[in-house]
């Protein structure tokens, strides 16, 4: 095994203690995702979008009212001629100027008609009208001999039909959203690597699809190392409560990940670990805690080393979370391993865990936000330091609670804030959320 001093110095060229930053690109870029599979609409919530999303038709598809009212052409005082709903359009051929059709939001605006004049600010008067603002354009009491004007007569002369209706002038296109004014036929409205969530689900139902071309969650097994640890209840003197194992498969899930099992091993004998990875080898990734380190317990370097493992991310520049690694083993899962402490692992999960499963998936490496700090942070000489905070105004304060072992500030957190050792006093920092 390589001495630790090694893994802790930098080293040009090699992945070994790298950057935060680096990091979290190094652990992106070395994703492969998985291939696509195509599943319906509604069971594509929470995945990545593999292929882009074209509009089919224009968006609005046709010409339609944004309003209960009239569609006039020409213009006022208009003759009513007949009756367009959603779903039922006016059968006749073009509005001529002069004439109106009573219409609800939604149905295909006649062609001629240049705008329509809502059902508040219109005055009907004749045969069908109560003569109120509105009267004899609904479907309800009273609205007028009949259904309107002619409704369900095929837009023929029914009961109102003839009635003049007139109201302010109105400029051409008013309340009408014209065919194609929201997205042109064949427009891309989303990227393949979008996450699919519930807007770009309906959006995706508006443009016709049925079902998505989608990349599901890479599947997480997890490996919690650790002879001090209990499992339940008050640890007794000397032991740990765990705290990892119950935080891990929320955690995943919220990295983008399917946690899938998790399982205890102890520190001896070494060979336990590395039987447990091996188990945990049908998963996209295995995550292990804890046997990060360099003492002799801490045999997961030592492991992945004699089993040829290609190293990725080998120690970050980082405080808390120093320790962390990604390697893959020839033909394996992606390994992750986030040190025992359990405020330096949900640290390391969100550098390097974070950015693995968003390549995975296919989605980019989220451009992170960067706000100032409101209070200063001492800088760490060397390192990047990882500080929970909450918003704050035009800003966001540390919280404290984020000593490595300690998890009281990313428990109350909004976001995590990168700190690098050159931070500007007042200067932006990049944040991870922690929240939606
Ligand atoms: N000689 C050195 N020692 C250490 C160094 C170093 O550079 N040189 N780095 C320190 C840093 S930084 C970290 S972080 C830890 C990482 O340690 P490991 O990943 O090997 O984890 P353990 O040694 O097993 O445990 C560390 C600590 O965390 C507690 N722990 C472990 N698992 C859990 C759990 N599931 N729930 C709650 N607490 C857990 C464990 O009891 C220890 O107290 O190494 C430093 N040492
Ligand atoms: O990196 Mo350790 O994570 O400082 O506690």
């Amino acid at each position: 095994m390589r001495p630790w001093s090694m893994v802790t110095t930098a080293q040009p060229g090699t992945r070994q203690d790298v950057a935060w930053a680096a990091a979290r690109e190094f652990a992106h870029a070395a994703a492969e995702p998985a291939p696509p599979e195509r599943v319906p609409l509604a069971a594509a919530a929470g995945l990545v979008l593999a292929e882009e999303l074209l509009a089919a038709t224009p968006l609005p598809a046709f010409d339609t009212s944004a309003m209960d009212g009239y569609a006039v052409a020409g213009t006022g005082p208009w003759r009513v001629v007949g009756v367009a709903r959603a779903g039922r359009s006016w059968p006749g051929a073009r509005l001529a100027p002069g004439c109106a059709v009573e219409i609800s939001t939604g149905a295909v605006v006649p062609p001629g008609a240049r705008a329509v004049l809502p059902v508040e600010v219109a005055l009907r008067t004749g045969g069908g009208a109560d003569g109120g603002p509105g009267g004899g354009t609904g479907d309800g009491p009273g609205s007028g001999p009949g259904d309107g004007a002619g409704d369900g007569a095929g837009g023929g002369p029914g009961g109102g039909a003839g009635d003049l209706v007139s109201g302010p002038e109105l400029p051409d296109g008013r309340h009408v959203r014209a065919a194609g004014e929201d997205a042109g036929a064949g427009e891309r409205l989303a990227h393949a690597g979008t996450p699919v969530g519930p807007a770009l689900i309906g959006l995706a139902a508006t443009c016709g699809y049925d079902e998505l071309l989608v990349r599901g969650r890479p599947v997480v097994r997890a490996v919690v190392t650790g002879d001090e640890l209990a499992r339940s209840g008050v640890p007794a003197p000397g032991t740990v409560r765990d705290a990892l194992g119950p935080l891990l498969p929320s955690l995943i899930a919220g990295l983008g990940g399917e946690p899938a099992g998790l399982v205890h091993v102890p520190d001896h004998p070494e060979t336990a670990l590395w039987r447990a990875v091996e188990a945990a080898g049908d998963a996209d990734v295995v995550v292990v805690t804890g046997s990060t380190s360099v003492g002799t317990t801490d045999g997961l370097r030592r492991l992945l080393a004699a089993h040829d493992a290609e190293w990725i991310v080998d120690a970050v520049a980082c405080r808390p979370g120093h320790p962390q690694l990604l390697a893959r083993p020839r033909g394996g899962p992606y390994v992750v391993g986030l040190p025992g402490h359990p405020f330096a692992a949900l640290a390391a999960a969100h550098t390097v865990l974070g950015p693995l499963l968003a390549g995975l998936s296919g989605r980019p490496l989220a451009a992170l936000p960067r706000m100032p700090l409101t209070v200063p942070v001492r800088p760490a000489p060397g390192r990047t330091r990882i500080v929970p905070v909450v918003w704050d105004g035009d800003g966001v304060r540390p919280l404290g609670g984020d000593r490595p072992a300690f998890l009281n500030g990313a428990a109350l957190g909004d976001a995590l804030a990168a700190v690098p050792e050159d931070a500007r006093p007042g200067g932006p920092v990049p944040l991870v959320l922690l929240r939606a």
